[in-house]
């Protein structure tokens, strides 16, 4: 049995997560360098849970300069083994409305300026990737929102952009017209590298614009995302809280293997693995290269 313990990474405009009880500012130290803050790790209800605001508090860091690989293996050191990570959203379509939350379940990768994996040179691994999103965790979430009445929708595309720049017209209207419902800069590589780190997985989008395809609407810009983003804090605060209440005491095992994905997936003998990235992998990987 693994205990369960909820992650969540808070993006623009979350910051903090009121409703942790018993909170411990926890800072854990990283082989892949600074994560983007301290770790507020307490409990809601009987759930533990780790909260970590992915530009760290104050906003200092830019999508591009989040340490991504330091935020997935701090949670993994903590014992996560479910992660929701928010994130404000621009919107492709007319119904997904700003304070609407679409719960996606793809990703397209448009970022080029990320380390994106913790294997490489000396230990080569390749995950499967084909269902990003954990179908429990996903499930748990859309019933919260449901009880809460957040207006959602399961399932949707996430495009994710290098930014910092939002996009421009013509980049709008074609991620529009290829079908993807929602735009931000931060998923990837979260979700990627969650799923090397077998951290089952799952995005709550919350819409703050709709970019700069819509006639109707004002192109996106700062001032209309904090706006929005400001009103859903209250309402992730809430759902988060729903969610860890009715959390299960132990992990679920993940219908698409997310808490699973590096069996088999080490390519490296081991007789060609290097040692010290083998030392940087004792959390993420752990459980495959020393197994008890
Ligand atoms: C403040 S607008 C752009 C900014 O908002 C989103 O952040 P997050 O995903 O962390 O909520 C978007 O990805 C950009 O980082
Ligand atoms: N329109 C947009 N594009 C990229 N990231 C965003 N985050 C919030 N709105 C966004």
């Amino acid at each position: 049995m693994t205990k369960a313990i909820l992650g969540i990474i808070g993006g623009s405009g979350v910051y903090d997560l009121p409703g942790i009880e018993d909170v411990r500012e926890t800072r854990i130290d990283s082989p892949w360098g600074e994560p983007s803050d301290v770790l507020r790790m307490g409990r809601i209800g009987e759930t533990e849970v780790a909260f970590l605001p992915r530009h760290g508090r104050g906003h200092r860091l830019s999508p591009s300069d989040i340490n991504y690989r330091a935020n997935i293996d701090v949670m993994k050191r903590a014992g996560v083994t479910d992660l929701i990570s928010v994130s404000a959203c621009g919107s492709f379509r007319q119904e997904y409305h700003p304070g609407f939350f679409v719960l996606v379940d793809q990703y397209v990768d448009r970022t080029h300026k990320r380390e994106n994996s913790f294997f490489g040179k000396g230990c080569v691994a390749h995950v499967p990737m084909a269902h990003p999103v954990g179908p429990l965790l996903q499930k748990r979430i859309a019933s919260a929102a449901e009880a809460e009445g957040i207006p959602f929708a399961v399932g949707g595309t996430l495009v994710c952009i290098e930014g910092p720049q939002f996009s421009t017209y013509a980049e709008s209207i074609t991620y529009k017209e290829l079908g993807y419902d929602v735009i931000g800069m931060t998923a990837m590589p979260e979700a990627k590298l969650a799923r090397e780190a077998e951290i089952t997985y799952a995005t709550i989008a919350m819409v703050t614009d709709y970019d700069c395809w819509h006639p109707e609407h004002d192109d996106v810009d700062v001032a209309s995302v904090v706006a929005v983003a400001h009103q859903n804090a209250t309402k992730v605060a809430r759902l988060v809280a729903r969610i860890a209440r009715d959390f299960p005491a132990e992990h679920e095992p993940c219908p698409v293997r997310s808490d699973r994905a590096l069996e088999g997936a080490i390519m490296t003998a081991s007789s060609a693995r290097d040692p010290e990235l083998l030392k940087k992998l004792d959390a993420v990987a752990g459980r495959v290269l020393h197994p008890a």
